[in-house]
């Protein structure tokens, strides 16, 4: 895990090695015209958990939509553990955790039901359940600690709650690439830190996450990976190199609100466009978070 080699660009990753998802000069237009990626590359090997980050607008959903094969690459390649995306979806690998207002609260559905969907791609056009599909559904309910809600409407739970039903479905479904959609939005911080521990057990089973957040703060707290983006890939690797001050500002330009404490070895600069800032060191490392 976490080989030096997967440090290195996509481009020049040699040929036989198999990644969790390996996106290999991927250019994205839509209908209208716009071209909302252009040569994008990057690898991340399983047992992952990598943050995507960039601005409003940067292509982070357009490279989500790629890897769940809803929008076509007009050039370049995305694989998913050595598997192009079609072959991928179909041994249901792949699973999207979604923001909150991607989903109609108001659509009358149980937790449990939500969840069952995970099981879709495995039965058959009349999808009745079987004894592992409600098994795995029961499992999935537990590991997220939502059992005591499974007969709730799906509408009647927090954000929090909502969050990790969804990432319940993609337990469902046992997936190994999962894509989460900005997990920590309107999340309180002990129900974002069970998130977080849960996504470590997932990694340990050699998961991939990516998780796109606006959280720069978190990010080195959990996420060995970085994929850096601006309608390309910026920089992508382990956190501690792609997280400098110099990655950062060309990511984000002025967006991000910028102060600087202390002078000399004890400056810390503070990079924030959300609540949780990173703090970086003179060094440009960034600095350890100290909850209050
Ligand atoms: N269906 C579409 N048709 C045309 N252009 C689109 C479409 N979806 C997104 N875009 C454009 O592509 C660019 C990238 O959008 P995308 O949604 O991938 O950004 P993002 O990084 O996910 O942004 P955010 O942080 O706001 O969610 C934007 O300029 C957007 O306007």
């Amino acid at each position: 895990m976490n080989a030096p080699a997967f440090a290195r660009s996509a481009a020049h990753a040699p040929p036989e090695a198999v990644d969790g998802v390996r996106v290999a000069n991927v250019t994205v237009t839509y209908r209208n015209g716009h071209t909302a990626l252009i040569d994008a590359s990057f690898a991340i090997p399983t047992g992952t958990i990598a943050a995507l980050v960039g601005v409003n607008g940067s292509g982070k959903s357009t490279l989500f939509k790629a890897i769940m094969g809803f929008v076509r690459a007009a050039r370049g390649e995305i694989s998913i553990l050595g598997l192009p995306v079609p072959a991928a979806l179909k041994r249901n690998l792949v699973a999207y955790v979604p923001q909150s207002e991607e989903v109609d609260w108001t659509f009358p559905v149980l937790v449990e039901d939500v969840v069952m969907m995970g099981r879709y791609g495995r039965m058959n056009f009349l999808r009745l359940p079987r004894a592992a599909d409600h098994d795995a559904v029961a499992a999935a309910l537990d590991r997220v600690g939502m059992t005591d809600f499974r007969t709730r409407q799906i509408g009647e739970l927090s954000g929090g709650q909502r969050k990790r039903v969804f990432l319940a479905r993609a337990l469902a479904q046992d997936a190994r690439v999962i894509l989460l959609d900005e997990p920590f939005t309107g999340v309180d911080v002990k129900t974002e830190e069970a998130i977080i521990e849960l996504l470590r057990g997932l990694r340990a089973e050699g998961r991939v996450m990516l998780v796109s957040t606006h959280d720069l703060g978190s990010i080195p707290e959990f996420c060995d990976r970085t994929v850096l983006l601006k309608r390309t890939v910026l920089a992508s690797g382990l956190t501690s190199d792609v997280f400098t001050r110099e990655n950062l500002e060309r990511a984000f330009g002025g967006v991000l609100r910028h102060m600087t404490f202390g002078s000399g070895d004890g400056e810390v600069a503070m990079l924030s466009d959300e609540e949780r800032p990173l703090l970086l060191k003179a060094d440009g490392e960034p600095a350890k978070r100290t909850e209050t």
